[in-house]
């Protein structure tokens, strides 16, 4: 069946783009090849591709895949609903993860089969469809949204977000200022929303600055806001985001990213508790929670004199550290349910569950990519069943033991999981204990002492 979808190849490979050319056309309305990069923005312009497939390297000799990211943040920016499909000679997972942080749909690696490939591509135009649909906001991180309700959280039932938890339900009604830590994708922005939800500030919008998204000059008007005439493109006056969270929660994403100069200018005005616009003299006394997340190391940072540390102990009253879901595999089986229900609701599919090959899939995954990667995982495998079972082979994982241990259940303990993700991996690599401490991103006395303890 074609498919409504206009599909844009870039590749400078002539041979790949003479196939796809013979191929796209039967399944989709329109298709166009492109040999460089940078005729994207026209096409992006006079085209409006729905999924771009994207070549990851354009000059010879070099494999890196920069370049492809670079193009992807570019389209993403451009074109926030179009679908960015990656394409690589070179099976690099840890590449494709970032790409999928970044806001791709997904990795398909050269040479191709067909059918995957369209299949793939017809997912990706049926989720650029529903972007259409609310306006052009897509998957990916952007700029934040003032107010955005976050979806709700999950809340795992292992050792580590019990702490969390009940660390967060004492401090969430305070005034004190919070730092989120931890890896890309496990849950930051969610729990900022949380803590803000639970505090007495929770009838009012949280407001959200992503650090790392704004630019060094339009930070300061940003944050603080600018009077009209402050500087050449400042034709109105411009309400900060400090003073917008008035009376609220301020949530500060990727607060590692501030250059130096500009985490002096914040410190004054955490520490006044007012703030200045840019071009005015007058001060504005501001009432702020402050949130801030990041997934670098701050301490580390202070040290080597790139965090200045009267700052970090400023943010840090509070420091919750989100662990990876590779150390969270209690939540995965819920989480990967909970997207489902949203997703088949989403795109009207039949959906309600896993098979136990899929739960045991999951489970024996690594989730370099953490939450954001097992909803990404579980929103495409809900595009493209057949079934109203999710089965392991709708799942692309480098780490399945599909049918080999018992199926995995929501009530199994943290202990039992891990059990059977080491016998998993242990048979995956016919007992490999270097290829095996490496997949489970142990070490090998960790995993000596795991294989002691469960008598493996
Ligand atoms: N506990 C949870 N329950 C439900 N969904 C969650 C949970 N944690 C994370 N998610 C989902 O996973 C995705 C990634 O979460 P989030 O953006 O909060 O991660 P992050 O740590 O802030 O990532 P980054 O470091 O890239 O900013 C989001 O789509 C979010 O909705």
């Amino acid at each position: 069946m074609v498919n409504k979808g206009k599909i844009l190849v870039v590749d400078d490979n002539p041979g790949i783009r003479a196939a796809l050319k013979i191929l796209l056309p039967k399944y989709f309305a329109a298709v166009e090849l492109l040999a460089s990069p940078k005729e994207i923005h026209a096409s992006l312009r006079e085209f409006a591709p729905d999924v771009i497939l994207l070549d990851m390297n354009f000059e010879a000799d070099t494999n890196t895949g920069n370049e492809g990211l670079f193009w992807l943040s570019e389209i993403k920016q451009r074109r926030p609903q179009t679908e960015v499909v990656l394409f690589t000679a070179y099976a690099d997972i840890a590449l494709a993860v970032e790409g999928m942080k970044r806001g791709a749909f997904d990795f398909i690696v050269k040479p191709w089969e067909n059918e995957k490939l369209i299949a793939t591509l017809q997912a990706a135009s049926d989720k650029a469809v529903a972007n259409n649909g609310k306006g052009g906001k897509a998957g990916g991180k952007g700029q934040k949204k003032t107010g955005e309700a976050g979806p709700s959280m999950l809340w795992g039932t292992g050792a580590a977000m019990t702490a969390v938890r009940r660390t967060v339900e004492k401090i969430a009604p305070t005034d004190a200022s919070v730092l989120i830590t931890g890896e890309n994708g496990t849950g930051k922005d969610v729990l900022a929303a949380e803590i803000h939800r639970l505090s007495d500030r929770g009838q009012k919008p949280m407001v959200c600055v992503d650090a790392g998204a704004i630019t060094e000059t339009l930070f300061e008007s940003e944050l603080f806001g600018h009077v009209k005439g402050a500087f050449t493109d400042a034709h109105t006056d411009h309400t900060g985001k400090m003073e917008q969270a008035n009376g609220s929660t301020l949530f500060l994403d990727e607060i590692g990213n501030i250059p130096l100069h500009l985490q002096a200018k914040l410190l004054r005005v955490l520490q006044n508790r007012s703030v200045t616009k840019v071009g005015d003299t007058r001060s504005i006394p501001i009432d702020i929670r402050l949130i801030c997340a990041t997934n670098k190391n701050l301490e580390e940072m202070v040290k080597q004199g790139t965090f200045r540390e009267d700052l970090y102990y400023r943010i840090n009253t509070i420091h919750l550290e989100l662990p990876p879901l590779r150390e969270r595999s209690d939540e995965i089986v819920p989480l990967a349910n909970l997207f489902i229900s949203r997703y088949a609701a989403k795109y009207h599919r039949p959906v309600t569950g896993l098979t136990d090959a899929a739960r045991q899939v999951l489970l024996a995954n690594r989730w370099s990519g953490n939450i954001r990667e097992l909803q990404n995982g579980i929103e495409k495998a809900v595009i493209l069943a057949d079934g109203d079972k999710l089965d392991a082979e709708d799942f692309s994982l480098p780490l399945s033991v599909p049918g080999e241990a018992e199926p995995a259940a929501a009530a199994e303990t943290l202990e039992e999981v891990e059990e059977r993700t080491i016998r998993a991996a242990m048979d995956r690599f016919g007992g490999n204990l270097t290829h095996v401490a490496k997949s489970l991103n142990i070490s090998r006395p960790t995993l000596y002492a795991k294989l002691k303890k469960y008598n493996i």
